[in-house]
Order: C-alpha cells, then structure tokens, then sequence
C-alpha cells in the first residue's frame, strides 16, 4: 500500500474480570475511544532500515537487514504456522538484535514490533514506524493492546495481507487484526487472555472469554449503556507482565484458594453482563455492588496497591460510588462507578482531593465507539504536513485529538 498510512486504536476499560478472564472465565470491557494510540507509517530517509520512533517512551531505534540476517525463512515459517502461540525459534533469533536495550518498556515494545513486522512484512527495509498515544501508557487502559492493533493493521495494509484498498474493514480484516494483535500482546505480556485487543480491535465492548486451547469467543456489546464513572490514574509505574505471572504463582501454590476466587469472579462477570443489558434505575445498585465485591476478589489475588486502596477508600468514606481497580492493578487506574444520588459537586469534591492530595489525574469518560482504523495515503489531501509535523513534535493530547480523534478532527478515517 502506499504511504504514508495512519491507523489507530482505542484503550479499554475492563469493567469485570481482570486476571479471570486468563484462565478463561468470562469478563467485560469496554473500548474507551477518545483514549487512543496513533502509528504513522512514513517512508524512511534510509532505504536499508526498519526504523521505529516511539517518544512517548523516548525510544528510537533503526535495525538493518544485516542484523536480523539471522532470522531465516524456516524459522519465520515456523513461527507463522502456530496457532494462538509464539514461534520458539523466532523468539530465540530476536535475542541477538534486542539485546543492547536494557530499558524493559522499549524491550518490550521492540519485541512486540519485530516480532510482528518479520512475520508479517519479512526483510523489507526503508520503512518508518512512529507512534503516539493519547492514552496514559502502563496503567490499565490497555495501551499495549492498542499499539498492537496499530501494528497489526498497518503491518497487514502496508504487506497487502488486508487488501490494499480504501474500503470499509471487512469481518475477515478485523479477524486478521485480532489475530496478530493477540501475538503482539503475547510479546508484550507472555499470557494475555485476548480481551483487550479484542475490544481495541472491534471497539463498543465486548463479553469475552477465552477457552483452554487458546481461541476465544466473544459476544459484541454494541448498545453499551452509558454509567456515570471516574477513572483514576495514581500514575503508580507497573507492570502487566509482572502482575499477570504473580497471580499465576499464586493459583499454581494454591489452587484450592485461589481457583474459587477466579471462578466467583467468572459469574460476577455473567451477572454483570446480564444488568448492564437491561440497566435501570431498579438494577444499578446491583451492579455498585458488583463492582465493590470484583475489587475485593482483586485485592485477594493480590494484585491491588496502597495507593489504588486511596481511592477506594475515599469513594466508600464520601458515598461516591463503588471503585474497583481496573487493568493489571498494581498500580494504574481505578474506576469508580458513581452512585446516582451523587450531587455533582460531592464528584467534585472527590476527583479534587485525589488531584491536589494525591498527584492522581482523573478523566471521565465515555465508553464504547470505534475500534481500529485507518487513513490512506489518498485520504490526508492538504492535512498531510501537518499530521506529519504532530508526530514529530511533543505534541499534547488536546493537539493530538483536535487533528486525529477520529469523527473529531479533519481527517477522512475509514473502519
Ligand atoms: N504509545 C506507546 N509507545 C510505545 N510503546 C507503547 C505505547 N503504548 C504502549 N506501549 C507498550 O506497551 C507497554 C505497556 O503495556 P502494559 O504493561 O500491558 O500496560 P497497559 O496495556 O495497561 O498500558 C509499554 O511497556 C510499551 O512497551
Ligand atoms: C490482567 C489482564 O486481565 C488485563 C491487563 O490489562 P492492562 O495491560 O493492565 O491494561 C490481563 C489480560 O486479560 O490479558
Ligand atoms: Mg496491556
């Protein structure tokens, strides 16, 4: 395809069952499309480079085909015939050209790309990959799967594995997206359950759940309610990876403990799925208590913080709502679903101290909306130097959204 491309992909919210839904219970999430990533694929100055700029974790990085000579045809093809894994022997051959970056962001973020971009686009060189995001990144809301599903429609517009065309994204490309996006996260993270890039692939929200062989099934949620919630970033640093394979050592010490907590967690996700579709004022407060009872099955696995307790704490002291962390925990981002009798300035109040107390940064948001898209090269008319000029800038959020939110800005997206 020609270039320049743009696509994009929104963040999530998992509203029930975070770290169930990797051992394949059911859960809920929600895309969240005004929070989202952006990847630009350019031409590069330098005909033999792969070359990646990631500022938002001030990484750059060019590899040229010399380095990655060692990653032959078989072992590409091994890793292409796997089935929901990764390739062992791709794995092992990106050791080599991953190994001068010691920072665990940019290993990651470089693994997942290579990974992808030899799978998908081979030794072609001379291409440059940067990418923005309006989404915090490490804290919840899915950024990892989101850049994966950049990648993955890029990566399959820019090789043709998408047909190179302006149309509409097909059930077959959306399919291709999840797909590789899946990987991507598995790169990124070693055991994803597939929801988040399920829900920033497809967008609206998504009742998931993942079965023992690896696929997944998941029913759309198209006409997702709007609830009044805070999301809450404590900006505490942490790891999904980490977090992830911490609650897998503690079901394998002790099942017996933690298996009931998992499946508990399992039904709260289908009694969750059953009120929201039939929200009313005569059910909300069932579902308040849903999410107070999947907070406290969090913090049993282990996976909340002190300073996501804060929160949590707060909205119980001031009768806001009921909180439970969402993503990873460790850290992140909470939600707190707002108890309707709240007055708005009590919400205020709340989102106030943990500003001014705390360092915390709240967003209300809606949930929801778009998934992936693109912009073709024929798409960007006059608006093309200027978009080019907003990845190669510190651009903010509000500058980012005004020019590419998709229904937002200018820009003719397609999905
Ligand atoms: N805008 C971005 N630029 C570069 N890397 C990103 C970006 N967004 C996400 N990532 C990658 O995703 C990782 C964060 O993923 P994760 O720990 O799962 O948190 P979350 O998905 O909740 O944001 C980062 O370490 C980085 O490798
Ligand atoms: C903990 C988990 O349920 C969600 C992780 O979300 P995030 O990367 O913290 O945004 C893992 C997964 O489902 O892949
Ligand atoms: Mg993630």
């Amino acid at each position: 395809m020609s270039l320049p491309l743009l696509t994009s992909a929104p963040g999530k919210v998992i509203i029930f069952g975070e770290h169930s839904a990797v051992f394949n219970e059911p859960a809920i999430a929600a895309s969240v499309s005004s929070l989202r990533t952006y990847l630009l694929i350019t031409d590069s100055s330098d005909k033999d480079a792969i070359e990646l700029d990631f500022p938002d974790i001030g990484f750059d990085h060019k590899w040229y085909g010399g380095e990655l000579a060692s990653v032959g045809e078989a072992i590409i093809s091994a890793a292409l015939s796997k089935k929901n894994e990764l390739g062992e022997e791709l794995v092992k051959a990106l050791e080599g050209p991953l190994s001068k970056l010691k920072d665990n962001l940019h290993y990651h973020a470089a693994f997942c790309f290579l990974y992808m971009y030899l799978c998908l686009c081979g030794t072609r060189t001379g291409v440059k990959f940067t990418v923005k995001s309006t989404s915090p990144i490490g804290a919840g809301l899915g950024s990892s799967a989101s850049i994966a599903v950049c990648l993955a429609l890029g990566m399959g517009k820019l090789q043709g594995h998408i047909p190179e065309d302006n149309k509409p994204l097909s059930e077959e490309a959306l399919e291709f997206v999840n797909k590789w996006s899946f990987i991507g996260e598995k790169c990124m993270h070693g055991t994803p359950s597939g929801i988040d890039n399920a829900v920033a692939t497809y967008g609206s929200a998504v009742l998931f759940q993942r079965s023992e062989n690896g696929d997944t099934k998941f029913e759309r949620i198209l006409d997702f309610p709007q609830m009044p919630m805070i999301l809450t970033d404590t900006r505490i640093p942490r790891s999904t990876k980490v977090l992830v394979s911490g609650v897998r050592d503690f079901v394998t010490r002790q099942p017996s403990v933690a298996q009931p907590i998992l499946t508990s967690m399992g039904h709260l996700a289908t009694k969750g799925a059953e009120i929201i579709s039939k929200l009313d004022d005569t059910n909300y407060d069932d579902l308040l208590e849903l999410v107070r009872v999947n907070h406290g099955l969090l913090v049993a696995l282990g996976v909340s913080h002190p300073g996501l307790e804060v929160i949590r704490s707060l909205s119980d002291t001031m009768g806001i709502g009921a909180t439970k962390l969402t993503g990873a925990g460790g850290g992140g981002c909470a939600l707190t679903l707002i108890n309707k009798k709240t007055p708005p300035e009590e919400i205020e109040k709340f989102k106030r101290s943990l500003e001014e107390n705390h360092k915390y940064r709240t967003f209300v948001t809606g949930l929801g909306g778009l998934g992936c898209c693109y912009v073709p090269a024929t798409n960007f008319a006059e608006s093309l130097d200027n978009v080019i000029n907003l990845f190669h800038k510190d651009s903010t959020r509000e500058e980012l959204d005004a020019m590419l939110l998709p229904k937002n800005g200018g820009l003719e997206w397609v999905y």
